[in-house]
């Protein structure tokens, strides 16, 4: 062991806690990993690898750095040949797939030839895989499994759930681990062995920043930064073409703390003032500390304030008055409604943090969607676990279908605004008019006004669907929705171009692009 080495669990004094904080870790304190994909499917495109992307962020949260991931196919000669370079360079050598029964599983061979060795039929496999499928036969396709590189090593993860021992173990050969191709099974060996990759001496620090400037125009100083640091910061930049909120993403990351924070100052103080932006990350994770930020701020009385109070007051009496199995959110893919589901998962998630169910969403797609409202309304159930229930059609059937496949549903929360066509005398709950399906509709945003709808998204950095960008301000379907005209204008090479929808200054006007 080093002599200057400090392992982060035996700080017990000022002194040490400062050269813990100090210590800058040795190059030879690092270990780097290569992976080995494996698999014909994935270089023919059929299949798309997620293994690799999900080791390497484990792997970096355990000190480790990957500085190769290799896609090979099938073929016992090849994965050899590629083992035995990865094993020479890497300390960790990770192959995912092929160590199934079929035919074209052939790691435990590749990886045997590697560092010629024969394969042998292991005593402890043989009695798991008899255990397990019933079967002896040495011959049978299950019992390929059973055979693998003489001296091999096994371990077996013990299940953070059941803390059962794993059924089948990670087989080891030197610094060569073979795992299962199959996402869910490589995942899960994964996180119950991945401390036998840990680096004691390293952990990776990181940071951001969020710049609203082209790439190309920030670059020289990025490059300053870079260079002055280059010893102990990684900096890189990644430019976003589609984020409402930056235009590029500067990361950091150090196995040094003082380091990092010194470098993200300049890095900060060398951009153009005002173009670093204060963005949030995890929206959906910070959805209640943000919204109750607002609400319980107890000097603030400004009408957005107010705003967001009152909506947040509404949603909290509708979950007095219905179970959440009653009550679902009115969601098409809008800005009303993308302000309404967030708060509405601000109100649940508040009065029951724990709460891990799906909280439900009606979809009712309109006759000619737009795929870019499709796209964001799958986005959003991803973000907030939402249950969806999608129909096609027109609105009042489909609630009368609601109301038959799903007799229990009593209210549906919209984010209607006063301000809409017919909605003046709505109030904050409504049921539906009489010649429509009965549903008690729940209105937090009758108030709202179109400014502040976007001071709320725009503040919390919500994401919200794409078209509002390109000039639309209000969605209905394609064949009666246009950009709205007071958004546009004659960009520097002489294009029609349309501003944001956020722009709009008079909210009034929301719906010049709508036919109807
Ligand atoms: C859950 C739900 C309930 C509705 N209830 C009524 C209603 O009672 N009376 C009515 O005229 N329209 C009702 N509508 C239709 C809406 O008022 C409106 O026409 C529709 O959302 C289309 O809005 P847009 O023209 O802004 O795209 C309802 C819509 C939904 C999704
Ligand atoms: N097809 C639909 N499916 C589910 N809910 C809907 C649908 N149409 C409207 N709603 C509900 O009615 C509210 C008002 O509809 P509206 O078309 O104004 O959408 P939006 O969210 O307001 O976005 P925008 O005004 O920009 O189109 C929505 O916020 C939503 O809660
Ligand atoms: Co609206
Ligand atoms: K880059
Ligand atoms: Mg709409």
């Amino acid at each position: 062991m080093d002599t200057n080495q400090i392992p982060a669990n035996d700080i017990n004094s000022t002194s040490q806690l400062l050269n813990a904080i100090n210590y800058v870790p040795k190059v030879s304190d690092q270990s780097t990993a290569g992976i080995i994909v494996i698999g014909d499917e994935i270089l023919k495109g059929q299949t798309l690898d997620t293994n690799s992307n999900f080791i390497c962020k484990k792997l970096f949260s355990l000190g480790v750095k990957v500085q190769k991931i290799s896609v090979i196919c099938d073929d016992v000669d090849i994965i050899a040949e590629e083992v035995t370079q990865f094993s020479q360079k890497f300390t960790h050598v990770i192959t995912s797939g092929g160590i199934g029964p079929t035919h074209d599983d052939m790691t435990f061979e590749g990886v045997a030839k590697a560092f010629g060795l024969q394969t042998q039929h292991h005593p402890k496999l043989v009695e798991l895989i008899t255990d397990w499928f019933h079967i002896s036969d040495l011959n049978s396709a299950e019992m390929k499994m059973a055979k693998i590189p003489e001296g091999a090593k096994l371990s077996f993860g013990i299940d953070p759930k059941t803390k059962q021992e794993s059924k089948y173990p990670l087989v080891s050969v030197r610094n060569v681990h073979m795992f299962p191709g199959v996402p869910s099974l490589l995942e899960k060996a994964f996180i119950m062995l991945g401390h036998l990759f840990q680096n004691p001496n390293v952990q990776f620090y990181t940071d951001d920043l969020y710049v609203n400037k082209d790439e190309a125009s920030i670059a020289a100083s990025i490059a300053h930064v870079a260079e002055k640091y280059k010893d102990t910061v990684a900096i890189g930049s990644y430019p976003d073409l589609i984020n409402s909120y930056y235009k590029v993403k500067l990361t950091l990351e150090s196995m040094n703390v003082k380091s990092l924070q010194e470098a993200r100052k300049e890095l900060y103080e060398s951009m153009p003032a005002g173009t670093v932006i204060d963005y949030e990350k995890d929206p959906v994770g910070s959805a209640v500390a943000r919204v109750y930020t607002i609400v319980d701020d107890p000097v603030a009385g400004d009408p957005f304030t107010v705003c967001v109070r009152n909506a947040v007051a509404t949603l909290e009496r509708a979950l007095e008055m219905y179970q959440l199995s009653e009550i679902c959110v009115g969601f098409n893919g809008g800005k009303d409604c993308t302000v309404m589901l967030h708060l509405w998962y601000a109100v649940v998630k508040k009065k029951f943090p724990d709460y891990n169910e799906k909280l439900q969403a009606l979809y009712i797609r309109s006759r000619y969607p737009f795929p870019e409202v499709e796209k964001f309304v799958q986005l959003s159930r991803d973000r907030y676990n939402l249950q969806m229930i999608h129909y096609d059609g027109r609105i009042k059937e489909c609630l009368a279908t609601l109301k038959v496949k799903h007799p229990q549903m009593k209210a549906v929360i919209m984010g209607t605004r006063k301000t809409d066509p017919c909605s003046d005398q709505l109030r904050e709950f409504s049921m539906t008019d009489a010649d429509w399906p009965q549903l008690m509709r729940v209105n937090p945003l009758l108030e709202w006004h179109y400014k502040h709808v976007w001071q709320f998204l725009r503040q919390l950095c919500l994401p919200y669907c794409s078209l509002y960008d390109r000039g639309y301000s209000s969605l209905g379907s394609m064949d009666n929705t246009h950009p709205n005209p007071l958004l546009q204008y004659i960009d520097e090479r002489g294009v029609l171009a349309f501003r944001p929808a956020y722009l709009l200054e008079n909210g009034e006007r929301e719906r010049d692009g709508r036919n109807k």
